[in-house]
């Protein structure tokens, strides 16, 4: 069995945002190869919707009010990018008006059909948790 008990834990609050076509929403974060749901740190004492909010309008320049974003609930995975880390991420799901426009942290935002997600490099909470949950045809 995989343990992740002696890993780090990194907090996240993290978007599952699709278009009306059921497109998800993904980025890929500067110097990085996966893409993966907008969003990053809660920082200490910061609640989860107000820490995904604030990632929103830093990445995509998209102002979200926190109460508006639909909690799913926590969902653990292993880290992208980071070895020996875990993710805790705060899922919500969220509609968007107007199209978002990626600061320079984001190297690539992309709106991805969810049949097209294996041929992807994708952050595990993308692929094992969003995906199954809210992309992938049955
Ligand atoms: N945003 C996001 N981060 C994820 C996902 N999956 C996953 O493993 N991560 C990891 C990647 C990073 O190690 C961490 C997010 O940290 P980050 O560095 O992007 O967040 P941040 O914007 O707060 O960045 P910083 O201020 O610490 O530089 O979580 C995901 O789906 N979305």
């Amino acid at each position: 069995m995989v343990t992740t008990s002696h890993s780090r834990t990194i907090r996240i609050a993290a978007a599952v945002i699709q278009d009306d076509s059921g497109k998800l929403l993904l980025v890929r974060k500067r110097g990085t190869t996966t893409f993966m749901q907008a969003g990053g740190k809660i920082e200490p004492g910061e609640a989860p919707a107000v820490a995904l909010a604030r990632e929103l309008r830093e990445e995509l320049g998209i102002v979200v009010d926190p109460a508006t974003a639909s909690h799913l609930g926590s969902f653990s995975a292993p880290a992208a990018n980071e070895p020996d880390a875990h993710v805790e991420a705060e899922l919500f799901e969220l509609s968007i008006a107007g199209e978002p426009i990626p600061a320079a942290e984001i190297e690539e935002m992309i709106w991805l059909h969810p049949e097209l997600a294996s041929n992807m490099e994708l952050a595990p909470l993308t692929a094992d948790i969003v995906l199954p949950r809210y992309g992938r045809q049955p």
